[in-house]
């Protein structure tokens, strides 16, 4: 993949999330481990930017999707704040995306399927961890683990009810692709009142 062309708004489709796919697939061929992890910043009520690193696990025009518990920090944040920003950087691409939108849970049924396609383990762990809760040490966290498989023995673990996904639908979505000294190639899409993108170019 040769991204040192350099970028022309000619390029870029009209449709973000289809311009989102190209770029996706590429990074998923330029990284094997983990191309869909982003950096998902949220602000609640004391207006402190908190960063992590979550795995994108779904994405079309309705938005970008991810799980995640909903009794932790970022779920606090975005009960009080409904918005989040979204940051893929793609090293052995030099490419950039940041994503900015309103946030809200996806469907019982969209958690559920996405649960349920989880390896079991994964799913105890969903019941076991109160997610960015302080705990008194290893032991703590793997005797829940023993508790929770002996309980669901011959079981399927439903999922809990703290365990769900977000939808970020996305308002604003630059990509950004490196070029030699520092003068990059950036374009911004805004949606616009009636729905339909405008594209700019940013200065690097
Ligand atoms: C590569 C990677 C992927 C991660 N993916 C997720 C994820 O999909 N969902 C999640 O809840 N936490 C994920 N985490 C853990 C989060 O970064 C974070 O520690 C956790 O969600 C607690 O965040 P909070 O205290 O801000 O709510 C991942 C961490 C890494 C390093
Ligand atoms: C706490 C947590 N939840 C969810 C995920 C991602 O989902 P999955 O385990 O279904 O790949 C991760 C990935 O690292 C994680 O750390």
């Amino acid at each position: 993949m040769d991204t040192t062309a350099g970028l022309r708004k000619s390029d870029m489709n009209p449709n973000p999330f289809v311009q989102f796919d190209l770029w996706f697939k590429d990074a998923e061929k330029a990284h094997p481990n983990n191309p869909n992890a982003m950096t998902v910043v949220t602000a609640g009520k004391d207006a402190v930017p908190y960063a992590r690193t979550i795995l994108l696990k779904g994405f079309d025009e309705q938005g970008f999707v991810f799980f995640t518990n909903y009794e932790s920090p970022k779920a606090q944040q975005l009960e009080d704040n409904p918005r989040a920003t979204l940051l893929f950087y793609w090293s052995n691409l030099d490419r950039q995306v940041n994503i900015m939108g309103m946030v809200e849970k996806v469907s019982e049924e969209e958690s559920d399927a996405y649960y349920h396609s989880r390896p079991r383990l994964s799913r105890i762990g969903a019941w076991a961890s109160k997610q960015s809760q302080e705990i008194p040490n290893r032991e703590w966290l793997d005797n829940r683990v023993d508790e929770l498989n002996a309980l669901y023995q011959d079981k399927d673990p439903p999922r809990p009810p703290h365990w769900g996904g977000y939808r970020v639908k996305p308002y604003r979505i630059e990509f950004w692709q490196q070029r030699p000294s520092r003068l990059h190639d950036r374009f911004k899409y805004s949606q616009l009142p009636d729905t339909t993108w405008q594209i700019v170019r940013l200065s690097p």
